[in-house]
C-alpha cells in the first residue's frame, strides 16, 4: 500500500506564499509565534493567514516556551490550529490546551528519542529537529540514523530539508510527513514558490520510488 508523505511548510509571513505553498501540494502551513525568530507572526496574523487556507489544508501554531497569555490567544485566532511546541514545554504544559500537538525534539547524539517520546505519549506526532541555536528553524540536517527504528508516534522529519535531499531523507527514514522552513526561502520569512514546488516534487518522487519497491 503506498503511502503519501505528508508536507509542512513553515515559517510563512505573506498570503502571496501561504497561496504558493498550497499551490505546490503542502498539507499543512506553519505560522512561528515565537518573538525571537525573523519568521514571527501575531495570532492576529496566523488567523488572517490562515483564512486563505481551502479545505484539508492545515493551519499549524507553532509555540516556544509561550506564556499562558500568547497561548491563549493563539487558541482563539487560530481554533483549528495543530499545535507545535518546540521549546522547554513539560508533557504537562503540551497537555493543558487539550488540542491535538506536535512535540517538537532537537535531535543530538546524546538524547534518548525513545525515552523523550514516552514522556509525550498524547503527541499526535513527534517532529524531530536538528540542534540549533534559536530552538529551530536552522536550516541544518542532524544525523538520521540518530532515528531509532519504532517511535510510538508518527514521525515528521525536520532540519535543513531541501529538494536535494528529501528524496534521500522519505527514502532512508519513511516518515509520516516532513517540514521545511530555511530550504524553500530567499530569506528568512520570506518563501519562494519555485523552491517550495521543486521541494513537494521531491517529496512526490520519493513516495513514488517507494511505491515501486
Ligand atoms: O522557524 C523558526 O524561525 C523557528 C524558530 C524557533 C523555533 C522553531 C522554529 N521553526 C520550527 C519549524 O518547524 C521549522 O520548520 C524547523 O525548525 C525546520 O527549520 P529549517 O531547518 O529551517 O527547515
Amino acid at each position: 500500500m503506498s503511502h503519501r508523505t505528508r508536507i509542512k511548510i513553515c515559517g510563512l509571513t505573506r498570503e502571496a506564499d501561504v497561496d504558493a505553498a498550497v499551490a505546490a501540494g503542502a498539507d499543512a502551513i506553519g505560522f512561528v509565534l515565537y518573538e525571537r525568530s525573523p519568521r514571527r507572526v501575531s495570532p492576529a496574523r496566523a488567523a488572517e493567514l490562515a483564512r486563505r487556507l481551502p479545505p484539508f489544508v492545515m493551519p499549524v501554531c507553532l509555540f516556544v516556551n509561550a506564556d499562558a497569555a500568547l497561548l491563549a490567544e493563539a487558541l482563539q485566532a487560530v481554533p483549528n490550529a495543530l499545535l507545535q511546541f518546540h521549546g522547554d514545554e513539560t508533557p504537562a504544559q503540551c497537555a493543558a490546551p487539550a488540542r491535538p500537538f506536535l512535540r517538537a525534539a532537537r535531535v543530538s547524539p546524546g538524547v534518548d528519542l525513545l525515552d523523550f517520546a514516552r514522556q509525550y505519549p498524547h503527541a499526535q506526532g513527534l517532529l524531530l529537529d536538528a540542534h540549533v541555536e534559536g530552538y529551530g528553524g536552522g536550516g541544518k540536517v542532524f544525523d538520521w540514523s540518530l532515528i531509532p527504528p519504532a517511535l510510538p508516534a508518527p514521525v515528521v522529519l525536520s532540519g535543513g530539508l531541501s529538494a536535494a535531499n528529501v528524496t534521500d531523507g522519505v527514502l532512508r527514514v519513511r516518515p509520516w510527513a516532513v517540514d521545511v522552513s530555511s530550504g524553500v526561502e530567499v530569506a528568512k520569512g520570506i518563501k519562494d514558490a519555485a523552491l517550495m514546488h521543486r521541494f513537494c516534487e521531491a517529496v512526490r518522487s520519493a513516495d513514488a520510488q517507494s511505491a515501486a519497491l
